[in-house]
């Protein structure tokens, strides 16, 4: 099986967010991700990791928690040195709670200023933090309204055009669904710029169980075959309290 991590923006909402850490170990997890982690001093989500022995995949960039706010910064025009001051915080976040990746979002923009801005955006990121491995995810535009990166190919042409070793794909089942339909085909295409996956239900996006969209246990033995050596994060809405519906988990 691969290397699952939980979610806890998503996952084990039922606790406080430091209460999730050890309601993920409890459920057998050794490694979770929290899309904004920037509420909550880095410390005391650095005690929470080690008392329970956890390692952590993923923290998105920007801070802070973007409810109800931006989508990040990373394509808008104009706004390069607020995504600079964005990246520096995400990145002292990442160095102290040994984030394996930072996920980059590109808030919402079109045309090509945007375009050139995300490429220019992340080519300084890059090399402003050679160490760390760095990410984009294609979301679908209606979950995200507006969002700029809402499609694998465009994501694929700019991973290209930046050309550089510290970023890659991170491919969502439940956006690439939305967005493409055919999630393997999607897959085959774009697995070798893969670095993150995450899971959600199709199409709901509750419980990664098998279903007439899309075969589960199926594509978890592939990834074991394909060599993937990242982690598989669970990014769902659980249908019950999440430990009721872990039976995916094998
Ligand atoms: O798929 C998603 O919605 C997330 O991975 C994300 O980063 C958006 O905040
Ligand atoms: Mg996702």
């Amino acid at each position: 099986m691969p290397k699952f991590a939980a979610n806890l923006t998503m996952l084990f909402a039922e606790f406080p967010e430091l209460d999730r850490y050890e309601a993920a170990a409890e459920a057998g997890f050794e490694a979770v991700e929290i899309l904004f982690p920037y509420e909550t001093p880095a410390p005391e989500t650095q005690r929470a990791l080690l008392r329970n022995g956890l390692s952590l995949e993923l923290i998105n960039c920007p801070p802070p928690n973007y409810t109800g706010g931006d989508r990040g910064f990373a394509a808008v025009p104009g706004l390069e040195g607020r995504f600079q001051r964005d990246f520096r915080r995400t990145l002292r976040y990442a160095d102290m709670l040994r984030a394996r990746i930072v996920h980059i979002m590109a808030g919402a923009a079109s045309g090509g200023d945007a375009r050139a801005t995300f490429v220019d955006n992340l080519k300084w990121a890059c090399d402003f933090a050679p160490k760390q491995q760095l990410t984009i995810e294609p979301i679908n535009d209606v979950d995200m309204p507006g969002y700029f990166l809402n499609n694998f190919d465009l994501a694929a042409e700019i991973l290209d055009e930046v050309n550089a070793p510290n970023l890659a794909l991170q491919f969502d089942t439940y956006h690439a669904h939305k967005i493409h339909g055919d999630v393997l085909d999607c897959w085959a295409k774009h697995k070798s710029r893969v670095r993150h996956i995450q899971i959600g239900g199709l199409p709901d996006r509750n419980e990664p169980v098998k279903s007439k969209h899309f075969d589960y246990p199926a594509f978890f033995e592939m990834l074991d075959d394909s060599g993937y050596t990242g982690a598989v994060s669970a990014e769902y809405n659980p249908a019950k309290r999440t430990e009721q519906g872990l039976g995916w988990l094998g």
